[in-house]
């Protein structure tokens, strides 16, 4: 499986971690930067990680900011993107299995790194549900995007 990681400065140590642990468990990761705790806007690297998701180069994203909420929110924006910010490892199962979010957004300022292992760890094995009505609501989300 190949992941896409991308981050501002508020989560570079973060996903340093995070991609050291996926890369020794053997998983490809995309790291789209930023790759110092220089300040950067965090939309120019939700959008890069989302390109490499929307283009199958990944076939999951990860993204990180101090809380994870404007990366997510910019995330979001764009078409075919379903970004869940995820706190605890209950959100994670839940947003692949009834949102099939295709990327997991997370805080370094507000969430433990081992919590946000275990997210990652969650978010990456769990399946789309495939449940009717969880598609039924994702297509009216593909709608509101026209
Ligand atoms: O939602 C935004 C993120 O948490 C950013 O990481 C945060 O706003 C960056 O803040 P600062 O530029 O003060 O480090």
């Amino acid at each position: 499986m190949k992941i896409a990681m991308a981050n501002d400065h508020g989560a570079y140590s973060y996903k340093l971690e995070i991609k050291k642990m996926l890369e020794q468990e053997g998983y490809t990761v995309i790291d789209c930067g930023t790759n110092s705790e220089e300040s950067v806007d965090y939309p120019d690297y939700a959008k890069a990680c989302a390109e490499k998701v929307l283009s199958k180069e990944a076939d999951l994203g990860i993204v990180l900011c101090g809380t994870g909420i404007g990366i997510s929110i910019a995330a979001n924006k764009i078409k075919g993107i379903r970004c869940g910010l995820c706190t605890n490892t209950t959100m994670a199962r839940l947003t692949r299995e009834h949102n099939d979010a295709n990327i997991l957004a997370l805080g370094q300022r507000t969430t433990g790194i081992e919590t946000c292992k275990d997210i990652v760890h969650t978010f990456i094995k769990t399946p789309f549900s495939n449940g009717e009505r969880h598609k039924q609501r994702i297509e009216k989300i593909s709608e509101l995007e026209k």
